[in-house]
């Protein structure tokens, strides 16, 4: 059996056998996400309407929900799609966009952690938040320290038994026994709007690859952008330049560059 142990070799296995990654996200990210996913090497579908998303969901590899432009149809396709995923044994990802907002998004979140998603990544304050802390976001940008939400995300990864990923300078990864740090990424990252779900959508790829290890699966795929990131921050003039060579640089971006250069730390 092919060993899938390092960041780089979960890069190459998903590029060998392109997996079919279930994206419902929000308006704003379907074309950046399906892209970002097209560029890594995965093969992307955004398919969230109620009649359809839970018999998609059991050809797809693995699904991806994302609460950020809600309505009352989506929360149905959302809730049908994990289901499906669950009862197939798929990985499943949840992305909290700015859940503590109102309380129809802090409903729909409610209701999807009780479906049990494999894997959740949000920013800081939205990790705070779904502890039950004081979160300061605004909207769906972050105004929180990823190191604020460590505590928090320990919390939520142990009693949803899920893996949980904080993302923003340094991210933080758990499953609630093991816990890293990844460096990496640019400061032009938050600049570029639905990176963060677009992440989402890729960590859903790197686990339809890898279901049996989905912490290393997280990590693998936040590893990914935090690289793709910095080299592509190296020749941006600012968000605009940077988003086309963020995707370029996914593309390039081979197996063993990944394992060589990513910062990754016990914590
Ligand atoms: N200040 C930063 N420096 C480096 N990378 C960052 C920074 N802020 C965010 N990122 C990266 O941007 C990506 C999206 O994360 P984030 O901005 O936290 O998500 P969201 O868009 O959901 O708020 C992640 O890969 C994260 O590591
Ligand atoms: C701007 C905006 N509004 C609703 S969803 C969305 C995109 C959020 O993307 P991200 O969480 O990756 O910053
Ligand atoms: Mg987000």
């Amino acid at each position: 059996m092919q060993t899938k142990t390092t960041p780089g070799a979960m890069l190459k296995a998903m590029r060998e056998k392109p997996p079919l990654v279930q994206c419902i996200t929000n308006y704003v990210a379907m074309n950046i996400a399906a892209n970002v996913l097209l560029a890594a090497g995965a093969s992307p579908a955004m398919v969230h309407a109620a009649e359809e998303a839970g018999e998609f969901a059991a050809i797809a590899s693995a699904v991806t929900i994302n609460i950020g432009t809600l309505s009352t149809q989506w929360i149905d396709g959302m809730q049908a799609a994990a289901k499906a995923a669950t009862s197939a044994g798929k990985p499943w990802v949840l992305d909290p966009v700015a859940h503590y907002a109102t309380a129809f998004r802090r409903n729909a979140v409610a209701e999807l952690l009780a479906l049990k998603p494999t894997i959740i990544r949000g920013n800081a304050s939205e990790i705070i938040a779904l502890a039950g802390g004081e979160s300061r976001g605004q909207g769906v940008d972050s105004r929180d320290p990823v190191e604020q939400a460590e505590g928090s995300a320990r919390w939520l990864a142990e009693r949803q038994r899920a893996v949980v990923a904080v993302t923003g300078a340094v991210d933080f990864v758990t499953d609630g026994e093991r816990a890293v740090r990844i460096e990496g990424g640019s400061a032009l990252m938050p600049q570029v709007t639905a990176l963060g779900c677009s992440l989402t959508c890729l960590v859903g790829a790197f686990a339809a690859t890898a279901p049996e290890d989905t912490f290393g699966a997280t990590v693998a795929a936040l590893s990914t952008f935090a690289i793709a990131g910095e080299e592509a921050a190296l020749g941006a003039a600012g968000p605009g330049s940077f988003s086309w060579r963020f995707l370029d640089a996914l593309t390039a971006l081979d197996a063993e560059t990944l394992d060589a250069r990513a910062r990754i730390s016990a914590a």
